[in-house]
């Protein structure tokens, strides 16, 4: 089983490693296995955009994603689809402010899954927490491509704010995340990072989700 305590739940984010097909070039299966090789300690399925699979041919993928990461032992999220979540047993939900409320998807998979919600600011952060989340994403920290509508770039000083308001809630860091800005943003008060392009795009999944482990855990 998934533990879902603050103390372990700060250490599996450490490299929180997110993807989908419209991602990568060649099969996600294949980088995924070499991300997780090389140091990422936890997985998202966030399969939208142009080209991104969808009924069973989604599922099918899910699937495939979702015994790689038992296999290797890390947890396997999904983003935004509740209902495939709990259809396939996954390990937790990644939701927005926009999508099904943190309250609402807390009750459908129940006490002992992984709830992790974005919040831009504190009052987000507070609710998500009273709501059921385990951590939350924070972002877009720096300047990101891989996400069409995402919200103001928020810098790590977001991250500092929230601890200096005493909030102790895992916090992961999303957006433009790189080796270069890694120490800062956790020098900042964040636990983790989460990426797609530093690992997805990279030539060697393994050697970045090495590097990127090492960044976050110094
Ligand atoms: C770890 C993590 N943090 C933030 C997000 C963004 O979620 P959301 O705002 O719902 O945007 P989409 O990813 O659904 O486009 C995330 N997925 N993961
Ligand atoms: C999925 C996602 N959410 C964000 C947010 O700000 O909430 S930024 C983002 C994309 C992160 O991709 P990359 O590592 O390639 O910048
Ligand atoms: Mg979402």
């Amino acid at each position: 089983m998934i533990r879902r305590d603050p103390v372990t739940l700060k250490k599996v984010l450490k490299v929180y490693f997110i993807c989908g097909t419209p991602n990568v070039s060649r099969p996600l299966t294949e980088i995924l296995e070499e991300a997780v090789q090389g140091g990422a300690t936890i997985f998202q399925f966030r399969e939208k955009g142009e080209k991104a699979l969808t009924g069973e041919k989604k599922k099918e993928q899910a699937a495939k994603l979702q015994a790689i990461c038992h296999e290797k032992g890390i947890p396997f999220i999904i983003n935004d689809d509740v209902e495939l979540a709990v259809e396939l047993n996954a390990d937790g939900v990644h939701v927005g402010q926009d999508d099904t409320s943190a309250r609402e998807v807390r009750a459908k998979i129940g006490p002992d899954k992984i709830l992790g919600v974005s919040a831009h600011s504190l009052t987000e952060a507070v609710q998500a927490e009273k709501d059921g989340a385990d951590y939350i994403g924070v972002g877009p920290v720096f300047a990101t491509s891989s996400k069409d509508d995402a919200e103001e770039v928020c810098g790590p000083e977001r991250i500092s704010e929230f601890r200096e308001e005493g909030l102790t809630l895992p916090i992961v860091a999303i957006g433009g995340i790189t080796f270069e800005n890694t120490p800062a943003v956790i020098r900042a008060g964040a636990d983790g990072i989460s990426v797609i392009s530093a690992i997805a795009s990279s030539a060697s999944p393994a050697d970045a989700a090495n590097k990127l482990y090492r960044k976050a855990s110094s």
